[in-house]
C-alpha cells in the first residue's frame, strides 16, 4: 500500500450533466504518484468527459476534484505546466519540422523548471525516447500516421509532466511502436510520473495499468489491478486435459482442487493440461453488461 501522502489525483462524487442528461452519476477514485491508471468503458461512458474535467478544460456539475493538490477549475499556468496532455491527434503545424516544434513548445516550460524537475526535456533525448530520431528534421506533414502519433506523445511529455493524460495513445501504432511506447510509459512511471490513460485495447490496459477503472452507466463499476478484476468476476475456471488422446473440459470454482483430484485418479495419463481463468476481456464485458442492465457494480 502506498503512502497516502502521495495522492496525485482525488475525485469524489464527481457529477456531470449535459443539458438535462446526467453522464457521470457520482464517480470517485484516487491516483498515486507513479501509478498508471487506465480508464475503460464503452463508447459514451464518460471517459473523455472525466479526463477533460481533470485537465481543467471542462467545468463539472458537482463533486470534489483535486489534481496535484489544486482544483482544476482554478488551476493557473504554473499548475498547468506540471500536466501533460496527449489528445486524440495534433493536426496543426504541418510545415514545421519535428525538432523545431519540440524546441519551441519546450521553451514554454523553461520558466517552470524546479530543483527536482528540469524543464523542458532535452529535445534530442525526447525525440530519441519516442523513436523519431530519423525524422527529427522532417516536416510534420510528411510523417506517417504512427510517426505523427509519436510526435503527439512527445508534445505531451516535453515539459516533463508530473501527471500525464493519454487519450487512446497508441491508435495507429504498429506492433513495434506499441511495444516501444509501452516501455516509454513504464519508464515515465518509474520516474514517478502518474499516468491516466484511456484505451479500448484491453491487451494494452492489461500490459500498462497498475490499476484499471471501468466506467459504466455513469459510475465506476470496477476499480482494481487487472488481476484483482479478473478474480472478482472469475467465479469459474475452465480446466482442459486429455487422457489417452481423449479431450475433456470441466468448469469449476476450485480449479486447484479439481486438478489435484484429476492427477490422483489418472496420474501420468493426464496430458495437455490447461486452466483458463477469465480474461480481462471477459471481466470487462461482464461488468459493463451488469452496469448497463442496472446491476450494482463491483469495487
Ligand atoms: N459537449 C457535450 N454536450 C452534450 N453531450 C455531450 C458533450 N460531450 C459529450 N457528451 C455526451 O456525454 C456522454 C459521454 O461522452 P464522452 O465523450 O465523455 O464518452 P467516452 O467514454 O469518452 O466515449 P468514447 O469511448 O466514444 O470516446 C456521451 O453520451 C456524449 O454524447
Amino acid at each position: 500500500m502506498r503512502d497516502p501522502g502521495e495522492v496525485v489525483l482525488r475525485v469524489e462524487d464527481l457529477r456531470m450533466r449535459y443539458g438535462a442528461r446526467d453522464v457521470l452519476h457520482g464517480i470517485s477514485f484516487t491516483a498515486y504518484r507513479g501509478e498508471v491508471l487506465c480508464l475503460l468503458g464503452p463508447n459514451g461512458a464518460g471517459k473523455t468527459t472525466t479526463i477533460e474535467i481533470l485537465e481543467g478544460f471542462r467545468m463539472r456539475s458537482a463533486g470534489e476534484v483535486s489534481v496535484l493538490g489544486t482544483d482544476p477549475a482554478r488551476g493557473g499556468e504554473d499548475w498547468r505546466a506540471r500536466l501533460g496532455v496527449v489528445l486524440q491527434s495534433w493536426r496543426d503545424h504541418g510545415k514545421w519540422r519535428v525538432r523545431e516544434l519540440l524546441d519551441l513548445l519546450g521553451s514554454y516550460y523553461a520558466p517552470y523548471s524546479t530543483g527536482a524537475i528540469r524543464r523542458p526535456w532535452d529535445t534530442d533525448e525526447l525525440i530519441a525516447a519516442v523513436g523519431l530520431t530519423e525524422h527529427a528534421d522532417r516536416k510534420i506533414r510528411m510523417l506517417s500516421g504512427g510517426q505523427r502519433r509519436r510526435l503527439d506523445v512527445a508534445i505531451g511529455i516535453v515539459g516533463r509532466p508530473e501527471l500525464l493524460f493519454l487519450d487512446e495513445p497508441t491508435a495507429g501504432f504498429d506492433p513495434r511502436a506499441r511495444r516501444e511506447f509501452h516501455d516509454l510509459v513504464h519508464h515515465l512511471a518509474d520516474a514517478d510520473t502518474t499516468v491516466l490513460l484511456t484505451t479500448h485495447d484491453l491487451d494494452e490496459a492489461e500490459k500498462l495499468a497498475d490499476r484499471i477503472l471501468i466506467l459504466g452507466g455513469g459510475q465506476v463499476v470496477a476499480d482494481g489491478s487487472p488481476d484483482q478484476l479478473s478474480r472478482q468476476i472469475a467465479g469459474e475456471a475452465e480446466v482442459r486435459w486429455t487422457v489417452r488422446g481423449q479431450h475433456f473440459v470441466h468448469s469449476t470454482t476450485e480449479a486447484t482442487k479439481y486438478v489435484y483430484e484429476l492427477f490422483k485418479q489418472h496420474g501420468d495419463a493426464v496430458a495437455d493440461l490447461e486452466v483458463r481463468r477469465a480474461s480481462l476481456e471477459d471481466t470487462y464485458l461482464e461488468l459493463v453488461h451488469r452496469a448497463e442492465s442496472g446491476v450494482v457494480g463491483v469495487r
